[in-house]
């Protein structure tokens, strides 16, 4: 008798797994119980090997599992279109995991993980603040500029420096002068002792590593479950630990915005913006509706760790390409000679004249391809995709990175060709497939930002230097995991060009 009912639970629990639960969703590979498909994820990590195999198994629609969620990966750029882009709305959800966002930030808040009006409003409200500070007087090209110039005078100044130069370090601290001069108006490149800096950027770092952690994957859900587990407890510790040092920098800058806040001074950072915004609504209505200072400091939180990771990976990625590719060095030389007089900062209105430059910066941003599992989707209605139904509430993403690697698009796409962005006469080619910020109501709020960010260190770096290999040191091209992926740190000769 007891050998029946145990016979009757394993094929139950064999029915549920391996059937039942998976029997509306698109095919893909089978889960293994609670850890879903996270164990492939972790051997072929940062990913992209996982995702094409699944893709060339299952067709470019499939299902694959984390922890106990399955996800819909769309792999290809048409159905991504079709559904992300031009029936937007019914895929504009987020993956809603309370328990985790409790820990991982200040409760549900923020932009990047939240739905509803609370995501609307404050969407609708960043754009506006970061295209306001992007056109007329120009405070985000300038802010960009400032730090490039110290970024160039910091390399040229010491001379033993060039021999032997950090490449990543520098731009980890401009890039980060960058976003934090945007949202509370200071930057660290002029800090007299860095080290604050590197400390909190690690911990950022490993807050970003770890939230993408397979195991901690496991514990989205039901996350308060798994805390009391023995493994799965010392990452949660970790976690919160690193969230509580994270926010509390956050906490004194927005203190100190308020102590100074002045309303009738026109903003020059996000967080003077957002006071101004509260201090608005509450002048009219007398509440400042979802406007308070805990959605704030998440917001602070969304755009520091959205901001940095990607945008410093990428140019980290594009100097490595550009060591090892001293020919293309040169043709962005030999363009920007070509076009400007003297050897002046160059600014956004010299980017229509500099079609090779513009090549190559999209091209390190396609190789680079930092962002291999996209953030999760989730549907806000019953829908389609492709041929399958999809009911409100699954979990779905558009998979950028398989478009990115895409070789039908993109021949051989490892290596790194700008050409391939531009015709024959050395135009620029439109190339709609090139989706690195993703595409539809999700898409990337930075964008703006980060192709104003690349396009100026790229040229400005290499109008100023050449970059070439050490000779005693290896490089590699292997892809560091996390949130977004980094190359192998690495250390690069730096020599003045003189004009
Ligand atoms: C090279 C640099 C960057 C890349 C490749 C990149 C890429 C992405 C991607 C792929 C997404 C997710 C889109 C989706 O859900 O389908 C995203 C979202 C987002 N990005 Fe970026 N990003 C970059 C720079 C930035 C910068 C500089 C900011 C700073 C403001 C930023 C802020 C955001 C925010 C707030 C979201 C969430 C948008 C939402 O959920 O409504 N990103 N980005």
């Amino acid at each position: 008798m007891l050998v029946l009912l145990l016979l009757l639970i394993i094929s139950t629990f064999v029915f549920y797994h391996l059937y039942w639960k998976r029997r509306n969703l698109p095919p893909g590979p089978c889960p293994i119980p609670f850890i879903g498909n996270t164990h492939t994820l972790a051997k072929l990590s940062p990913g992209y090997a996982a995702f094409k195999k699944w893709q060339q198994e299952y067709g470019n629609i499939y299902t694959f599992w984390i922890g106990e969620n399955p996800v819909i990966a769309v792999n290809d750029y048409e159905t991504i279109v079709e559904s992300f882009l031009k029936n937007g709305q019914a895929f504009a959800g987020r993956f809603q995991i309370p328990e985790f966002q409790e820990i991982f930030k200040k409760g549900n808040g923020g932009v990047i993980h939240v739905e509803g009006d609370l995501w609307s409003e404050h969407r609708r409200f960043s754009l506006k603040v970061l295209r306001d500070f992007g056109v007329g007087k120009n405070l985000m090209q300038d802010k960009i500029l400032d730090t490039i110039l110290i970024f160039l005078q910091k390399i040229e100044s010491e001379s033993n420096l060039m021999e032997k130069v950090d490449m990543i370090k520098l731009i980890d601290i401009s890039i980060g002068s960058i976003i934090n001069d945007l949202i509370f108006g200071n930057k660290f490149v002029e800090d007299e002792d860095t080290s604050a800096f590197y400390e909190l950027k690690e911990v950022v770092k490993r807050h970003l590593q770890l939230s993408r952690h397979p195991m901690v994957m496991i514990m989205w859900k039901n996350t308060l479950f798994y805390k009391n587990l023995p493994i799965f407890g010392k990452y949660y510790s970790e976690i919160e630990e690193m969230k509580n040092v994270i926010f509390k920098f956050f906490d004194e800058k927005i203190k100190s915005h308020i102590e100074n806040f002045d309303k009738e001074k026109e903003p020059e950072d996000f967080v003077d913006a957002y006071l101004c915004e509260m201090f608005k609504r509450k002048e009219l209505d007398g509440n400042s509706g979802t406007f308070n200072r805990n959605q704030l400091n998440n917001l602070c939180f969304d755009f520091w760790i959205a901001g940095q990771e990607t945008t410093t990976n990428s140019l980290a990625w594009g100097i490595l390409y550009l060591m090892l590719n001293p020919f293309i060095q040169e043709k962005i030389q030999h363009e920007i000679d070509s076009q400007l007089p003297d050897q002046r900062l160059i600014t956004m209105s010299d980017k229509p004249n500099l079609p090779y430059s513009q090549a190559v910066v999209l091209e390190i941003q396609r190789i680079a391809n930092v962002v291999p599992l996209n953030v999760l989707h989730s549907t806000l209605e019953d829908t389609k995709i492709g041929k399958f139904p999809v009911q409100k509430g699954t979990l779905i993403v558009p998979q950028i990175s398989s478009v990115l690697f895409d070789e039908k698009i993109f021949p051989e796409p490892m290596e790194f060709k700008p050409e391939r962005f531009l015709d024959s006469e050395g135009k620029l080619k439109e190339c709609k497939e090139m989706i690195p910020f993703s595409v539809g109501k999700r898409q990337c709020l930075g964008e703006g930002l980060a192709k104003m960010e690349l396009f100026l260190f790229v040229v400005n770096i290499f109008n100023k230097f050449s970059i070439t290999k050490l000779k005693n040191e290896n490089v590699s091209l292997e892809r560091n995991p996390g949130a977004t992926v980094s190359p192998h740190p690495f250390h690069c000769k730096v020599t003045l060009r003189k004009r």
